[in-house]
């Protein structure tokens, strides 16, 4: 490219290259390279007095064009769009990395550090030795050739904005240099070296010492601004000779604008990207306390009199100011659950591991590993942004998930093993078939494969509600706990619906454990006198079974736990293959409660008196065990009589004795009949898996 010598311009000179690059025999890529090489020679040559402002205008705003032309085409063969897709979509990830990241600094601080006190000196010291235009133009011809040349560095054109940093002598203009680095194609970037532009055109101090200062400054914006920021550039630069072009492209391309008249567009472009988007610098402001703090200055007065552009916007930059107005368009790399606050998909990045695992369906809010059975639901901001929901929910009503995911979870302290007495061959039976397989999914395969529906059937109290606890807590499962009652009444008309979503929402969670106490409620036999709406759930419940238990890929058991075993519906009956007794506790199983209950009290029992209450408890379940324990331990208090009840000190409070619990069995009775024990045994017999 011909090298114009000082003074020397002419409009046949800018004529003449603009035909070179319009010949046809330019790749894109270098017609790109000219017009900025151009657009660099009317900044210079209207610094220099060498132009008209109009006819600068005029070039500028032709070859802004032009170069948008390219910039913005994504045809391959006379476009680069296709690179700037790319960038833009790293620029925006990148972005969206930074929201999180908040930087210490403050408007107010920046200004006491020490890089920036250096920076602001070299500004002021710059200003007072302004350069003759002469010598300004030949390093800034020295850059344009150099950006016109392919596979030549082009710093240079980086140097607009760096350079203008100095010159404004601002922290703030640094920032928005970072910002520049940062997002290198979007229209954040644009404007940010919008206002250097504008800064450049009125006094434009190109010399190559500032031009390596420039670069410095660049350097040395980017620490200021933690290392994140730093790593952005780096990546963006490392993506390639031709990215740097594309950077170079679009900060000139910007640098374009500064030179069209329409502040008030500017001001509107600045404030619709303020708006959108959080992050990027309010320029607005930052403008407006820059003139303020500089407004001494005649230089800067003059500058801020020409902050006159263009609000022209290629489509590229529309496309991204729109995207930001839209903030469910932004990518989210760490969004928030509307099921439970869970990110990324249901159930998902929560501890699972061999014990104290009960994983609730809502995340844990006390942080205790073993006990998510305590959490509460978490409490979510009307604001939070919905999940891309799992395919499988697609057909689910949101409010039946949400219910599910909220409502429908255990609530209590976490259950091991050894807090349920007896019950010893359920309790194997149950680690063999749920607990290993949930945890060991490799080893249980084909016939090994575990059964999908378990029937826990016993009297009342005597722990099947306790057991599917410790599933929940004890498998590493995703553990539903429902109430076929709570189906079957609080959702009235919704039963089936809530079935469906229940199972859905188990499928998205695996592996899930469904417990269903009282499930006899749900599945009792099928008769005339029947609700329709009863009969719709139950169908629909043995549906999601069917499904549940063929399915070969889905880890979903179903555990259900019923004291009137008789009234299943013998097609449920079926599919709940595993049916385990839970009986009445044996005597080693009632010495157990007692001992572990009262070894938590203020006790004097010795082993004989523990023995002769275990034989007089003969039929109890283990809740009339527990009501036995209860009602011994109140014996010490109602013993104070005269005493008074708000005076005494707790150790005052005399140990529970045996005498305690001969007042206790004078209350407590067994809450089973002989006959109903009867019955579960017939039963047991006929349908029970027990030995
Ligand atoms: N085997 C056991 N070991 C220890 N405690 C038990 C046992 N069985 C019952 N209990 C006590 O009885 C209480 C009630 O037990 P649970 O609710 O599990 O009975 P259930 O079999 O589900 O009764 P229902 O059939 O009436 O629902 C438990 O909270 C626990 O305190
Ligand atoms: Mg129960």
């Amino acid at each position: 490219m011909e090298k114009p010598t000082h003074g020397t311009v002419h409009l046949s000179d800018w004529q003449k290259s603009y035909f070179a690059i319009t010949s046809g025999t330019c790749t894109p890529g270098q017609k790109a390279d000219g017009y900025r090489a151009k657009i660099l020679q009317i900044q210079y040559a209207w610094a220099n007095s060498e132009i008209s402002q109009v006819c600068a205008a005029n070039l500028f705003k032709k070859y802004a064009e032009k170069y948008s032309a390219i910039i913005d085409s994504d045809n391959i063969e006379t476009g680069l769009n296709n690179y700037a897709e790319n960038i833009l979509t790293l620029a925006k990830c990148q972005q969206n990395d930074s929201d999180k990241w908040q930087s210490a600094l403050t408007t107010d601080n920046v200004f006491e550090l020490k890089c920036v006190q250096e920076r602001m000196q070299a500004g002021k010291n710059f200003q007072s030795s302004q350069m003759a235009p002469a010598d300004a133009f030949v390093p800034a011809d020295k850059g344009v050739s150099a950006s016109a040349a392919p596979g030549l560095p082009k710093l240079p054109v980086f140097s607009n904005a760096g350079e203008t940093d100095l010159w404004a002598g601002s922290s703030k203009r640094a920032s928005q240099g970072a910002d520049l680095l940062e997002h290198p194609s979007s229209s954040k970037s644009l404007q940010s070296t919008l206002p250097p532009a504008t800064k450049t055109s009125d006094t434009f101090p190109a010399s190559s010492a500032s031009f390596n200062e420039l670069i410095q400054t660049g350097v040395q914006a980017t620490p200021l601004f933690g290392s994140k920021e730093a790593a952005s550039s780096s990546s963006l630069k490392a993506s390639g000779h031709s990215g740097d072009g594309q950077n170079l492209s679009l900060s000139n391309q910007s640098a374009v604008h500064g030179w069209s008249a329409n502040s008030g567009k500017r001001k509107a472009f600045y404030s619709v990207a303020d708006e959108s988007n959080p992050v990027t610098p309010n320029l607005t402001s930052c403008q407006a306390s820059v003139s303020t703090e500089s407004s001494s200055s005649p230089g800067n007065r003059n500058r801020n009199e020409e902050g006159s552009v263009t609000g022209f916007r290629t489509a590229k930059e529309q496309l991204w100011v729109d995207q930001q107005k839209k903030p469910q368009n932004l990518p989210q790399r760490t969004p928030i659950s509307s099921y439970g606050g869970v990110k990324k998909s249901l159930g998902a990045g929560r501890s699972r591991g061999p014990f104290g695992k009960f994983v609730p369906p809502v995340p844990k809010q006390d942080g205790n590993e073993n006990g998510g059975a305590q959490c509460k639901p978490p409490t979510r901001g009307p604001a939070e942004p919905s999940l891309p929901v799992d395919e499988r929910l697609k057909n689910i009503e949101p409010k039946m998930v949400e219910l599910i995911m909220h409502e429908i979870m255990d609530h209590g302290p976490p259950v091991n093993w050894d807090d349920i007495a007896g019950v010893e061959f359920a309790k194997a039976t149950i680690k063999e078939i749920v607990v290993w397989p949930m945890l060991r999914p490799d080893i249980f395969t084909g016939l090994r494969g575990p059964p999908k529906g378990i029937l826990l059937f016993g009297p009342p109290g005597t722990g099947k509600t306790l057991i599917g606890k410790c599933i929940a807590c004890q498998s590493g499962a995703t553990f539903f706990s429902i109430s076929a009652s709570s189906l079957t009444s609080k959702w009235v008309g919704e039963g089936e619906k809530m079935v469906r979503a229940l199972f859905a929402v188990a499928r998205c969670q695996q592996p899930a454990v469904i417990f269903i106490d009282e499930i006899d409620s749900l599945l009792s036999q099928r008769g005339d006198g029947e609700h329709e709406s009863s009969r719709r759930i139950k169908t629909e419940f043995l549906v999601q079974l069917d499904g549940a238990t063929t399915s070969s890929e889905d880890r979903i058991l179903v555990v259900g736990a019923t004291n009137r075993p008789q009234e299943i519906d013998e097609a449920a009956r079926r599919r709940l293959v595993k049916r385990l007794y839970i009986p009445l506790p044996e005597a080693s199983a009632r010495k157990q409660i007692v001992a572990r209950l009262m070894s938590k009290e203020h006790c004097c029992l010795n082993e004989e008196e523990i023995e002769l209450i275990v034989r007089k408890s003969n039929g109890f379940s283990g809740a009339d065990m527990t009501q036995l324990c209860r009602e011994a331990s109140l014996g010490p208090i109602r013993s104070l009589q005269s005493m008074d009840i708000t005076t005494i000190m707790p150790d005052e409070v005399r140990p529970i004795a045996f005498l305690d619990f001969e007042s206790a069995f004078k209350t407590v009775r067994p809450s089973v009949s002989s006959k109903d024990l009867e019955l579960y045994e017939t039963w047991n017999q006929t349908f029970g898996c027990g030995r």
